[in-house]
């Protein structure tokens, strides 16, 4: 029977919706389209909220999830180029730390790393530095190298899977915050199943992430070719490297510390003989990171303690990044790196002193075989061969050549003599160059001499040595002409260093009577003296006579007119007359020289007066005539007021008024109007006086109030220059258009994003502000105020350091310098919570030692333990509960609150 038949009617087969199938997908596409289109629009009810209530919630969470994602800003303070990157390879022993780190040195600087001790500076890219640090295999080690590492790579034996270093160290850096990371295997090269291999490798990679984040990256280092990693993939990772950058972690950013990449202990090696056990002064040196350090600031070094810094100087860097040009890629001559303690890196740097390491074999720097050994070397003596060389012939330091030198301003003596003069080649010439120069120069030396220390100043070779400058004793000494050493011989005479240049076979005549006159009378000698030293410039004009018969004394000997001719002679070439005609710089010379002949110690006022007044005669008819320059040159220098006003321009006149001099006036009304004329400030539209125009009108204030609107000027640009910057999205809208753009397009949260970036902006405001106000410090200032900045290369200067420090001085194990901040040098009694490691067999026992590290420190110390009551009272434990927080207090050096606190039973 069929089951119409029956009348009743059957229930029908539901209809089944395709869930699946072109259909399906036809329609699904349709309504994609649709929404793109503006789905909202066609049936806005569809996507309208029903309840108020449900609207409010979704609100409510989206703008929650929005909050959580925003961080307060930071500002971040460093200025300038940035320390290296500090990259740690940490691994279980054996498990191809070094390698790794080797086949990066070689990627990055093409150079073959031997042993990998300390920190390894390379540049890696036009604006970055990378540090790479082993991480030792102890506790101590992997802590140090956790509470400065940058990213941490994680070294995995594949073949073996993952060991317990690995997690101990990821530990630790959760403690103390956590850097970038990621995971490398090696050793897969020891599978012979590629399966396995296959299995292993997602094994591996879950459990990985598992620890740190879902997708956390992980290498694989597939085996080794030529007992190195394949390039291939070294490159790779050494993208991923240069690409990360570091996380801003609070309690770095607070303090300032450094990685110490180089060592010395400066103990003076008479205190150790006498005591071994002494304690010790050391130098550490290396990049300041996290913040400014401050001169007062203490420090802690990591298992030594807390130290007071004897002396903070800035170094060159010894790394530096490759200048800002406008290169594309970076030459490989710019591929520095940096190692002083795995024996790399040829400069050393210091304080006072830069160190050049060069091989032993490459170059042979004894003294006895000098001639042969330039002649087996087949090609000519290096520049930096030759200097060392004519090192080893230096007797006296260049502080005993300073304090025997003097400036010489008005004559042809060499600009700073001294000992060293048997230096050669490129040496010997560039001296001469320097003597050249120091002609140009205006003389004024003084009637010095006499003698103490006696000085060689043998190897004058050349005509340089002539000394002529100062007229009595020096002038005849020629030994250049003669073959003659010369001597010098050092004194202290009325106030200053003097040298006298005795010759050592050879007498003149002339000489001594000279030298007898000056041994006479100084005094007298003082002033005729100068005169002879004022004849020296002005003679070369040619009048000797009248400057002769302006002695009025006996001095008009014949020997003056020789050297009068002789000076002459040797005159040459000077830069000053080749360029203004002998006329102009003649009366260059004139003027400077009377310029500082206003000072009463070189020539009698009288006197100079006569002098000033004789002007120069120019009759020379073959000379070009330069009379149209002299009249505009020409002042008169017989007016006082005018000798005074350039008094201060001198060595011996003020020197802080020079500061000023741009804002006085003449007081002649002579001169500078063209140079500080009137302008218009084409960009502001501001008009600026010149400043004489704005005395004369006797208004001092209103230039500073000029001043202040210029600085608060140049400092708004520099505010909105850097809005600009911060806000850069391509667009060239208003700042609050590009704020109302920004508000649109996050529809999620219109306004904290608009408040976000407002605290933003006002942050770099506030940056720009400090740094453009600071630059305006001199050097110094700046460092008392600021602090090193971070990034520059700084050497450390500690004393009273334990000597176990520098006994027991590995360069593997990483020395950590931190500034230690207000409140935390004292100690006192601490109260952390704490929580059994899940990996620790037992419970801890109160009063067991513990080694904690907080902060910058490690320390042992005996916590007790304790747990709240529901009544808030601490109640103390014998043991530590098994899986539950509780509170461990303890005595030690405070930590501010929130620091990350790990402890250790044993090492
Ligand atoms: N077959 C194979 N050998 C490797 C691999 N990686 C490293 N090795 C070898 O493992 C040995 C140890 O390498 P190192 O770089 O000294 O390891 P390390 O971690 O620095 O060792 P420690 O400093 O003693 O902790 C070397 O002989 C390497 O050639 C790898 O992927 N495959």
């Amino acid at each position: 029977m069929a089951p119409g038949d029956t009348g009743v009617e059957q229930p029908r087969k539901a209809h089944r919706v395709a869930k699946s199938g072109a259909k399906v997908r036809k329609k699904k596409g349709k309504c994609a389209a649709g929404d793109d289109e503006g789905g909202e629009r066609k049936n806005p009810k569809a996507f309208a909220f029903r309840s108020a209530t449900k609207a409010k919630r979704l609100q409510s969470r989206s703008a929650e999830i929005e909050q959580r994602r925003l961080h307060v800003p930071i500002m971040d303070r460093s200025i300038g180029e940035p320390p290296p990157f500090v990259v740690v390879v940490q691994g279980p022993p054996q498990v191809g730390k070094s390698l790794l780190i080797k086949c990066l040195v070689k990627h990055y600087t093409k150079q073959n790393l031997s042993d990998v001790r300390g920190p390894i500076t390379v540049v890696s890219g036009k604006s970055r530095r990378v540090q790479f640090l082993e991480c030792p295999s102890d506790i101590n080690g992997m802590i140090d190298a956790a509470k400065i590492a940058d990213l941490a790579l994680l070294l995995i034996d594949g073949s073996y899977g993952f060991e317990m270093d690995t997690f101990e160290f990821l530990n630790i850096m959760q403690v103390h915050g956590f850097p970038k990371v990621m995971g490398v295997l090696t050793h897969l090269d020891q599978f012979k199943d590629v399966k396995k291999l296959r299995k292993t490798k997602q094994r591996l990679k879950h459990r990985f992430w598992a620890e740190i984040k879902e997708g956390a990256k992980l290498f694989y280092l597939s085996g080794l070719i030529h007992g190195k990693y394949t390039k291939r993939e070294v490159h790779n990772l050494a993208r991923f490297i240069s690409v990360i950058k570091p996380i801003p972690l609070s309690w770095r950013m607070a303090h300032p510390y450094l990685l110490a990449d180089r060592f010395e202990d400066v103990t003076s090696s008479e205190s150790v003989r006498l005591n071994r056990k002494c304690d010790r002064k050391i130098t550490l040196y290396g990049y300041l990171r996290g913040c400014n350090m401050k001169r007062g600031t203490k420090v802690h070094i990591t298992g030594a303690g807390d130290f007071s810094l004897s002396g903070v100087t800035s170094l060159a860097d010894p790394c530096p990044l490759p200048s800002a040009a406008k290169k594309r890629g970076l030459r490989d001559k710019e591929k520095l790196f940096y190692a002083p303690m795995s024996g790399l890196g040829d400069l050393l740097y210091d304080k006072d002193a830069v160190y050049i390491n060069i091989n032993d074999h490459l170059v042979q720097f004894s003294n006895t075989d000098d001639n042969n050994a330039s002649k087996k070397q087949g090609k000519g003596n290096d520049v930096g061969v030759a200097l060392v060389k004519t090192l080893q012939n230096t007797k006296y330091s260049l502080d005993e050549k300073l304090d025997q030198s003097f400036i010489n301003f008005f004559g042809r003596r060499p600009a700073a003599q001294s000992e060293d003069s048997d230096m050669t080649g490129n040496a010997i010439s560039s001296r001469q160059n320097d003597q050249g120069e120091a002609n140009i120069l205006a003389q004024v030396g003084g009637n010095n001499l006499s003698s103490a220390g006696t000085l060689e100043s043998n190897g004058h070779s050349s005509s340089e040595c002539s000394s002529d400058s100062e007229g009595d004793n020096d002038d005849d000494i020629q030994p250049s002409d003669h073959g003659v050493d010369l001597r010098e011989e050092v004194e202290f005479c009325n106030g200053r260093m003097r040298r006298k240049a005795v010759s050592a076979n050879f007498q003149d005549d002339d000489d001594d009577d000279d030298d007898g006159s000056d041994n006479e009378d100084d005094s007298h000698n003082e002033d005729s003296d100068d005169d002879h030293l004022s004849e020296g410039s002005l003679s070369s004009d040619g009048s000797g006579e009248a400057l002769d018969s302006d002695d009025g004394t006996e001095n008009t000997s014949k020997w003056k007119k020789s050297l009068l001719a002789r000076t002459l002679a040797r005159r040459g070439a000077s830069l000053m007359q080749l360029v203004y005609g002998q006329a102009s710089a003649e009366l260059d010379n004139d003027s400077g020289e009377e310029g500082s002949s206003d000072e009463e110690i070189f020539v009698p006022k009288g006197q100079k007066k006569q002098v000033k007044n004789e002007l120069p005669s120019f009759d020379d008819i073959d000379a070009e005539d330069y009379s149209k320059f002299l009249k505009v040159e020409l002042r008169d220098w017989s007016n006082e007021d005018l000798i005074k006003s350039i008094r201060d321009r001198f060595v011996t006149g003020d020197w802080s008024k020079a500061s000023l001099r741009g804002r006085e006036v003449d007081e002649n009304g002579e001169g500078d109007e063209e140079i500080d004329g009137d302008f218009e400030d084409l960009e502001t539209g501001e008009v600026h006086k010149s400043q004489a125009a704005e005395s004369a009108a006797g208004k001092p204030g209103v230039q500073k109030e000029d001043e202040l609107k210029v600085e608060e000027l140049r400092l708004k640009k520099l505010a909105l220059k850097a809005k600009f910057d911060s806000e850069y999205d391509g667009s060239d809208l208003s700042g609050e258009e590009v704020d109302n753009e920004k508000k649109k397009s996050k529809r999620e949260q219109p306004d904290a994003g608009g408040y976000f970036d407002k605290l933003k902006e006002e942050i770099e405001l506030r940056k720009q502000m400090n740094v453009s106000e600071l630059n305006d410090l001199d050097e110094d200032t700046r460092v008392e105020i600021e602090g090193f900045r971070t990034g520059t290369y700084v050497r450390l200067e500690i004393h009273g350091v334990p000597y176990e420090l520098v006994e027991h001085f590995d360069p593997c194990h990483p020395i950590l310098v931190g500034g230690i901040g207000l409140g935390e040098e004292n100690t006192g009694y601490m109260q952390v919570s704490l929580k059994r490691h899940r990996w620790h067999r037992k419970v801890l026992k109160t009063k067991d030692p513990i080694v904690v590290s907080i902060g910058w420190r490690r320390f042992q110390t005996t916590p007790v333990y304790a747990i709240e009551d529901r009544n808030g009272r601490h109640r103390m434990l014998k043991y530590t509960p098994e899986h539950m927080h509780c509170f461990a207090m303890f005595w030690g050096p405070l930590a501010p609150p929130k620091s990350g606190v790990l402890a250790v039973q044993s090492l």
